[in-house]
């Protein structure tokens, strides 16, 4: 079938220029040119060793050739060719370039980066963000490593005080990091002043071995990211000098004073950016897997519809085109929300770092938590969904699709469990209904204007508009319900955190609805916005797919369930209407096959070819007899007829 559009255009749309997007095709073709930067053979095939290996000679090879590819400077351009040589299963500076040297610059300053930043960004040292704890992740309020301030050395002491305060789970800290921003609590003179970012150096630069008062390791196999040493980490005493307290915002003097930063909060903002970055990180992992399930559809043929001569393309069949193509238009929809919020992300840190303003931090952490959250776990359905597309061959890790659903799901824990990141967005959303409960409507922020808005007669969507006012209508009414019945709790004498966790789960709801109504608007204004009318055309068949999707799917808010039956023919017609084009509109992502790493999803179409060649280079296929068999299988069988 021919697509109604051009490819090289949507990907102009989907990577934010023109010029970003054929860069990556050059990236892609440089790369593909450099065996040295490919994979030796396939991962899938490798024990741990072998892959923590595998990813850190590509690493250095890549630093070596990197000059020659991109423009060292070019953030977007490192990203693309880092997954493209690197793939998602972890490596060295994984955190370095996504916390730590992002922390050193939101936490530094000016003389801290004169210290560190340019070491870190030649890579003369690497650093991770090490803050969870064995005992302690989502609670930062109960992290239990001490920073405490020894005026008379000027020097903080570092302190694991019991097992459970050993630092675990930070990305590159197992073996590969000799730095780390620590998070820590600080104490000065006995007092407790919370958590704050150190930076320290945890091994020796020549030799690599943990310094002294420093115990460091690897935390294991995961279900993913096992190309990745996540570790453990804990401290004996362990002492820095005061100048390693990064103070950007809060500073302690040599006499031991505490001055306090601008925002209680400002120093999480490696975690807001993370966050705010991950509706377009996990956008990609959800194409990913889609490209994979669409092509592989589009090859196999089981069954029969009209013509009895040929089977049918499984992408025909009404269900397969139910399970993938929402899932498509949520990826795009991910990719205009995602670049939106980056947006008001990088806005808020020039407002903080340039003029002290600290006043969007509560928006856009209330959004932010809820994006994550609302984000990773529809990936993670699609991904699923997207395995069981391919059958069989989905559940083989030829189709890679099973890796790219354990990196993915791991965004549902990373940066904040999701329940308790949903929670975080309810106490805005509670607090917002408050406000207009007190007559404040006035000072309601514009996200949540619509909170306010009178209840309208439910009446069947025709227009955008008419989805967009359903969905805020129902969003509405689960955040005042949530509120009144959280409030009710409280009135009726029971304490504030009771009443909360008894009114937890219609909380969560409440945030659910309201992240999916800020997608939904974000994706209908970009696409609004596109003024090629090819694009505009096929994106706005999958604004059609996804406001009936999240319709139906959402239906149980809804009064009048009636309306369920037009939304759910206007949905299986959308998914028709957009059958010519849902393969471009993955092609478009232009995922090379170097960074797909699937062999059921090849842009040859050459599956079942593929598939046995992969089959035979499993190292199990190396001899016709394995020494198990010798030593086991065969004794048995011979003893049995004795
Ligand atoms: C270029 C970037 C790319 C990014 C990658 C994206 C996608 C990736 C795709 C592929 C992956 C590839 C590689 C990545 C691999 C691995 C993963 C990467 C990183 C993972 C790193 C981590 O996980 S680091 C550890 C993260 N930990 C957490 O997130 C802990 C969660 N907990 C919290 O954040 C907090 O404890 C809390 C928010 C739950 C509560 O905060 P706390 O300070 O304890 O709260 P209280 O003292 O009770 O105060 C509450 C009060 O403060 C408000 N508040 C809290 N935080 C903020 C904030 N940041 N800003 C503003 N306000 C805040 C809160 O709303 C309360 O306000 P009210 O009292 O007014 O209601
Ligand atoms: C792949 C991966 C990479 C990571 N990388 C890093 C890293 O680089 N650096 C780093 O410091 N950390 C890292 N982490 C750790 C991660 O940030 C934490 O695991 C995460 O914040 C969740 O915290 P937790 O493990 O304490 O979960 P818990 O909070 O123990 O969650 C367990 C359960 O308790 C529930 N729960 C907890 N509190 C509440 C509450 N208040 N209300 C309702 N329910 C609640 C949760 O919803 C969940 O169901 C990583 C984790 C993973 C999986």
């Amino acid at each position: 079938m021919t697509a109604t559009f051009d490819t090289d255009r949507m990907a102009a749309v989907i990577y934010g220029s023109e010029k970003l997007a054929s860069r990556r095709r050059e990236i892609s073709a440089a790369v593909s040119r450099i065996p040295e930067l490919h994979d030796s053979r396939p991962l899938p095939f490798m024990d741990r060793l072998e892959k923590v290996t595998e990813m850190t000679r590509k690493l250095a090879a890549l630093n070596k050739h990197l000059p020659d590819i991109i423009d060292p400077n070019d953030y977007e351009e490192g990203l693309h060719l880092y997954h493209e040589v690197m793939g998602m299963e972890g490596h060295p500076l994984a955190l370095h370039e996504v916390m730590f040297i992002p922390g050193l610059i939101g936490q530094g300053s000016d003389e801290q980066y004169e210290k560190w930043l340019g070491r870190a960004r030649r890579r003369e040292i690497i650093g991770c963000y090490a803050q969870t704890e064995l005992g302690h992740g989502s609670n930062l309020r109960s992290l239990e490593t001490t920073a405490s301030y020894d005026p008379s050395t000027r020097e903080f002491i570092i302190h694991t005080p019991q097992i459970t305060a050993l630092k675990w789970w930070p990305g590159a800290l197992g073996k590969s990091s000799n730095y780390a921003i620590v998070v820590a609590n600080l104490i000065i003179r006995d007092r407790n002043l919370g958590p704050h970012p150190f930076m320290v150096q945890l091994r020796d630069e020549e030799t690599h071995r943990p310094l002294q008062g420093i115990t460091v390791g690897d935390i294991g196999p995961k279900m993913a990211f096992n190309g990745g040493d996540n570790g453990f980490l804990g401290f004996d005493n362990y002492r820095i000098p005061l100048g390693n307290l990064l103070n950007r915002h809060a500073r302690v003097e040599e006499d031991g004073i505490y001055v306090k930063p601008p925002h209680a909060k400002v120093g999480h903002s490696a975690m807001i950016r993370v966050r705010s970055h991950m509706a377009t990180g996990q956008a990609w992992l959800l194409a990913h897997s889609l490209i994979i399930a669409v092509r592989y559809s589009a090859v196999r043929r089981q069954g029969f519809l009209e013509d009895k001569t040929r089977e049918v393309k499984i992408l025909d069949y009404q269900t397969q085109q139910y399970r993938l193509f929402p899932s498509i238009a949520r990826a795009y929809a991910f990719i205009f929300c995602g670049f939106e919020t980056i947006r008001l992300y990088d806005q808020l840190i020039l407002d903080v770092n340039k003029h002290g303003n600290t006043s969007g931090m509560a928006d856009l952490h209330a959004l932010t938590s809820g994006l994550k959250s609302v984000v990773t776990y529809q990936t993670g359905e699609g991904i699923e969904q997207a395995r069981m597309a391919c059958g069989g061959h989905g559940y083989s890790m030829a189709s890679y699709i099973s890796e790219i659903y354990g990196v993915a799901i791991g965004g549902c824990t990373y940066e904040g469990e999701n329940m308790v990141m949903l929670l975080q967005l309810a106490r805005y959303l509670v607090k917002s209904v408050e406000l207009i409960k007190n007559g404040k409507s006035k000072e309601l922020g514009p996200m949540v204007a619509y909170l306010a808005e009178p209840d309208t007669q439910e009446k069947t969507p025709l227009e955008l508009k008419d989805y967009v006012k359903l969905f805020q209508m129902m969003s509405k009414r689960q955040s005042w319900k949530a509120t009144e019945r959280y409030l009710k709790l409280v009135e009726g004498g029971v304490s504030r955190d009771v009443a909360w966790n008894k009114t937890a789960v219609e909380l969560t709801r409440a945030s659910r609805l309201h992240t999916r109504l800020y997608i939904m608007e974000t994706f209908i204004r970009r696409v609004s916005s596109i003024e090629d009318m090819n694009l505009r055309m096929v994106l706005r068949d999958l604004v059609n797919v996804h406001v009936n999707y999240e319709l139906l799917d959402c239906g149980i808010y809804l009064h009048d369930v009636s309306l369920l039956d037009s939304i759910k023919n206007q949905l299986y017609s959308s998914l028709h209407s957009l059958r010519p084009n849902a393969l471009s509109l993955l092609d478009s992502f232009q995922f090379s096959d170097i960074q797909l790493r699937s062999v059921l999803g090849r842009r040859d179409g050459h599956v079942y070819e593929n598939l046995f060649e992969w089959a035979k280079s499993s190292p199990l296929n190396v001899s016709d007899v394995l020494p198990s068999v010798d030593r086991y299988l065969r004794p048995m069988m011979e003893k049995a007829k004795l």
